[in-house]
């Protein structure tokens, strides 16, 4: 390729097979969480304390409604930024028909890239580089509301450069934290030497109202944390102990059909307006399947059936959007007892963190991986990612985790 300049041209090296691209495909290299500790809530005590604060205990129905359902959740404890003390000074958080966006978005301005920043910090000390190597940041929450936004506000607290190429995903929900890891995937595959920090930060307070007959599913489930990652893709610098946790080897993104009305968020005056519908585990059962099916196809390359794997023989990392919809996948794909075992405790340690909620479930997965190496079960080699939110969106994922590295 030639480029002209003033005086003529001048040859210009065609890069972009040989520069532009990197070597093999993007991994995660690093992991990081955070959660808010100014409220931690016992999931048993939780209906008591959430009529309690909201000044419904006059609601008996809507409160043994919401105690059957908190029961059914599979969550033990959550975390969240909000106190009490908050909810005294901002009583206009309790009835959605007053206006409170502002002050929701005022708080969560600050501490939804705080909390980011706590999960990164951690993920950039295990990658063992410095904060300035990362190229791009992607930034995944469903509280922004404003721009400049919490991703250039996490690049300031970490002192990021100031070319690094940021992205916000807002309001993607809880596919989130899946759509941020094929992104960060694509970027890095696509850019040698790039190295993509995946933010993903949740705080429900700009969901939080009293209790209504339509609010109850949410308030049961959803909790509020960060997870963060280091996304790269080969030649790695082994100098600085960098290493691949997961290689991300395909992904893929499904819309099911017709379903947009299931399951979404609205902002509005009062905050922001969740619904669930009682369809949506029944949903995400029918369709896992194919999806799973596309996202190997596209590992093996097209029309290959030969070489799906036996579902059994993955590790999975599926996020606990709820424990029925765990059921519904154990129950489609026929999985042995403990196969979403990582899920599992996630949802039952922290709830529905939203998009952040598929990082922890790859801390935990790693987190047993280097457990198993001291004489338990070794994870498979091979993986699947799963994530679910508005749309219907299925994001999924073939991970793969390099040979050496199990169980080590
Ligand atoms: C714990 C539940 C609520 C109940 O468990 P169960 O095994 O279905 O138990 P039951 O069938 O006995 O239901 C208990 C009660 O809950 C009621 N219920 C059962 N799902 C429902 C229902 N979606 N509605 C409203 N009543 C219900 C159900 O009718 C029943 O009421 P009642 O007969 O009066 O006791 C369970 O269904 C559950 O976890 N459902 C939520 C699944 C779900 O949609 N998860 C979201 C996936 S996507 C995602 O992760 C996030 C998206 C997101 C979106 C917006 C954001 O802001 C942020 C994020």
């Amino acid at each position: 390729m030639t480029r002209a300049n003033g005086n003529g041209t001048v040859p210009v090296r065609d890069n972009r097979r040989s520069m532009q691209h990197a070597e093999g495909p993007a991994a995660v290299l690093a992991i990081g969480t955070a959660n808010p500790t100014s409220t931690i809530a016992q999931q048993d005590q939780f209906a008591d304390q959430f009529f309690r604060v909201t000044n419904s205990d006059d609601l008996t129905d809507l409160k043994a409604k919401f105690e059957r359902i908190c029961d059914k959740t599979g969550i033990e404890k959550r975390h969240f930024h909000m106190t009490e003390e908050m909810l005294l000074a901002h009583p206009e958080f309790l009835d959605r028909d007053q206006p409170s966006l502002d002050a929701r978005i005022e708080i969560v301005a600050t501490a939804v890239p705080k909390l980011a920043e706590s999960a990164a910090r951690k993920a950039i000390a295990e990658w063992g580089r410095p904060a300035s190597d990362i190229t791009h940041l992607i930034f995944s929450t469903y509280s922004g509301c404003r721009a400049p936004a919490a991703d250039l506000e996490l690049a300031t607290l970490l002192n990021l450069r100031p070319t690094v190429c940021r992205t916000i995903l807002s309001l993607h929900g809880c596919y989130g934290g899946g759509r941020a890891l094929h992104l960060a995937k694509e970027l890095a595959e696509n850019n040698r030497g790039a190295r993509v920090l995946v933010a993903c930060s949740e705080i429900t307070l700009v969901c939080f109202n009293g209790p209504d007959g339509s609010n109850l599913v949410g308030h049961a489930l959803f909790g509020d944390g960060a997870g963060a990652a280091i996304v790269g893709a080969g030649p790695f610098d082994a100098a600085s102990g960098e290493r691949p946790l997961f290689e991300m080897v395909a992904a893929t993104q499904t819309t099911v059909p017709k379903t947009e009305h299931v399951l979404g968020m609205q902002v509005a005056g009062g905050g922001i307006d969740f619904h669930l519908a009682i369809q949506v585990p029944m949903l995400i059962g029918q369709n896992v399947e194919q999806c799973l099916r596309d996202a190997f196809r596209a590992t093996l390359g097209d029309d290959d059936e030969d070489g799906i794997p036996c579902w059994n023989d993955l590790f999975w990392a599926v996020h606990p959007g709820g424990r029925p919809i765990l059921d519904n996948i154990d129950a489609v794909l026929k999985l042995e007892k403990g196969k979403l075992a990582a899920s599992r405790q996630v949802l039952r340690e922290y709830g529905n963190m939203s998009g952040a909620t598929i990082v922890f479930v790859l801390d935990e997965l790693r987190r047993r991986r280097e457990k198993d190496g001291s004489g338990g079960h070794q994870l498979p080699e091979w993986g699947a990612l799963l994530a679910f939110g508005p749309g219907i969106t299925i994001e999924t994922m073939v991970l793969r985790c390099p040979p050496g590295l199990k169980g080590n």
